[in-house]
């Protein structure tokens, strides 16, 4: 895959590789333990959505939460990658959101059910543009946040991480073979919160990028 591709990592049909309860506060504002190791889960290239198309409330849903976070371009592949050299399998970096139907996520927890409904629906995980390595210096040390009709809910930095990002690279590649354009999502700091149809959301990295996203419905195909 050449260097233009994973600049355009969201067109590779790549895996999305997400990371849950990474971050302590988060965690608590709903109610579960801190994990001993990374929680994970997948979203399919369906779920990509760039700016100037809406977010997509799931038809079954009426709490539809926003995430941000920092997701992670890999730009070389591997299997079972050590920390020490995990860094050299990241392109660049992305803002994300990991768009979660909080309702039926709970239904799936009540029930022992895998999250897929209420994490991997289409536009479930708007990104913004590929940020390049040389951005980002040090991934623990991004400042994330993110607005809904200009009211900040959620600001957080990625010191507050509990795993690295070395450290996730190194485990996720000891279960799955990371591929060139893999899109990691490192998990949300606190705040998360429900949006609603015609709602605008911002959401930013200090310095470094900013984008919006406009909530939508999607209209039945089949009426
Ligand atoms: O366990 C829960 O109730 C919810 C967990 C998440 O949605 C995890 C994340 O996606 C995250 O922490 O970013
Ligand atoms: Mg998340």
């Amino acid at each position: 895959m050449s260097t233009r591709n994973v600049a355009r990592f969201w067109e590779c049909g790549r895996k999305i590789i997400c990371v849950g309860r990474n971050y302590a506060e988060h965690a608590r504002e709903l109610k579960n333990e801190l994990p001993t190791e990374p929680v994970l889960f997948l979203k399919p290239p369906t779920a990509y959505l760039k700016e100037g198309s809406p977010i997509l409330v799931p038809h079954y849903s009426s709490n539809l939460h926003h995430e941000v976070e920092l997701g992670v371009v890999v730009g070389k592949a591997g299997r079972e990658i050590p920390q020490t050299s995990a860094m050299e399998h990241v392109a660049g970096y992305a803002l994300c959101l990991d768009m979660t139907a909080r309702d039926v996520q709970d239904q799936c927890k009540a029930k022992g059910l895998p999250w897929t409904l209420a994490k991997a629906f289409d536009t479930s995980c708007p990104v913004s543009d590929f940020i390049p390595k040389e951005r980002i210096p040090d991934p623990a040390g991004v400042e994330l946040w993110l607005k809904v009709n200009s009211v900040t809910r959620q600001r957080g930095s990625t010191a507050q991480m509990i795993f690295s990002v070395p450290y996730l690279i190194s485990y996720i590649s000891g279960v799955m073979a990371l591929e060139e354009g893999d899109l990691i999502l490192t998990g949300t700091p606190k705040g998360v919160g429900a949006v609603h149809e015609h709602d605008e959301l911002q959401a930013g990295i200090d310095g470094v990028i900013n984008m919006t996203f406009k909530v939508g419905r999607r209209a039945s195909e089949h009426n």
